[in-house]
């Protein structure tokens, strides 16, 4: 019996990408559990696979081989619209490039997500400054994302992660475009978000800043795990 608190499990799973001549595996036997609470970061070289393997826990990716459980339910021979319901349902998602509406404020770029995760429009505006104010930013809820330092709108995008209380999230390069303690203030948030909110928070990243917020440390070779340690040193 599969733990259903085991928010992301994957059992050798492996991916190839094309076919015939040009197949190439970007991943092979990977067997991880991802735990809530913990922030777990992914390393490896350009090329290792570390994008792959994001979008295989986040369902946006069918795994080519293996097992794939997000809350103790498999993911195969679930069709594309079961797998959007999934990621829908215990996701979220935040990118190197924020991507934020740029002509809607901080608070309307979360009401947004609000509105896919059917949340009533007379509750919104409310829970999009509380988000905003977990992530230190009620008083930037009226900017517009071009009036937002890069740090402010990748938090806007973390909050905005958040709406719909994902059990999960999953960051791809979040730090990577942003400069100093900028970055490192978006690390300290995200391994904040998972010791607090006890969400399973997985970041992909090459910023060496981010290191020290990683609970947990996964390194990728060639599409393999080739390591999956806990750093002693305490964090930050
Ligand atoms: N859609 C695709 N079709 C074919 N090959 C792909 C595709 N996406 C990725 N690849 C290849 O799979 C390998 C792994 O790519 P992936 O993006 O997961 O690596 P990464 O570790 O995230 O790299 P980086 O750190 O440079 O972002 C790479 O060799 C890449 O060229």
């Amino acid at each position: 019996m599969n733990a259903p608190s085991v928010p992301i499990r994957l059992a050798g799973v492996g991916v190839t990408y094309g076919r015939g001549a040009t197949a190439f595996a970007a991943l092979r036997g990977i067997t991880l559990d991802i735990r809530p609470g913990e922030m777990t970061l992914l390393l490896g070289p350009s090329g290792s696979g570390k994008t792959t393997l994001l979008q295989v826990m986040g369902c946006l990716l069918r795994a080519t081989t293996g097992r794939v459980e997000l809350f103790g339910r498999g993911v195969e021979g679930v069709d594309a619209e079961g797998m959007a319901a999934l990621r829908l349902a215990h996701v979220g998602f935040v990118f190197q490039h924020y991507n934020l509406f740029p002509t809607l404020k901080a608070w309307e770029n979360i009401a947004i997500a609000l509105d896919i995760k059917a949340v009533p429009r007379a509750g919104q505006r409310e829970m999009a400054l509380e988000l905003l104010a977990r992530l230190d930013l009620a008083d930037r809820a009226e900017h517009y994302p071009s009036e937002l330092s890069g740090g402010q709108k990748q938090r806007v995008a973390i909050a905005r992660a958040l709406a719909g209380s994902p059990q999960a999230l999953l960051a791809d390069e979040p730090t990577a475009a942003l400069d100093g303690k900028t970055g490192q203030s978006v690390a300290a948030a995200l391994h904040d978000l998972a010791h607090r909110a006890g969400v399973a928070v997985v970041v992909v990243s090459h910023d060496p800043r981010v290191e020290p917020f990683g609970d947990r440390v996964l390194h990728l070779e060639d599409g393999q795990l080739i390591d999956d340690r806990r750093p002693t040193r305490s964090p930050r």
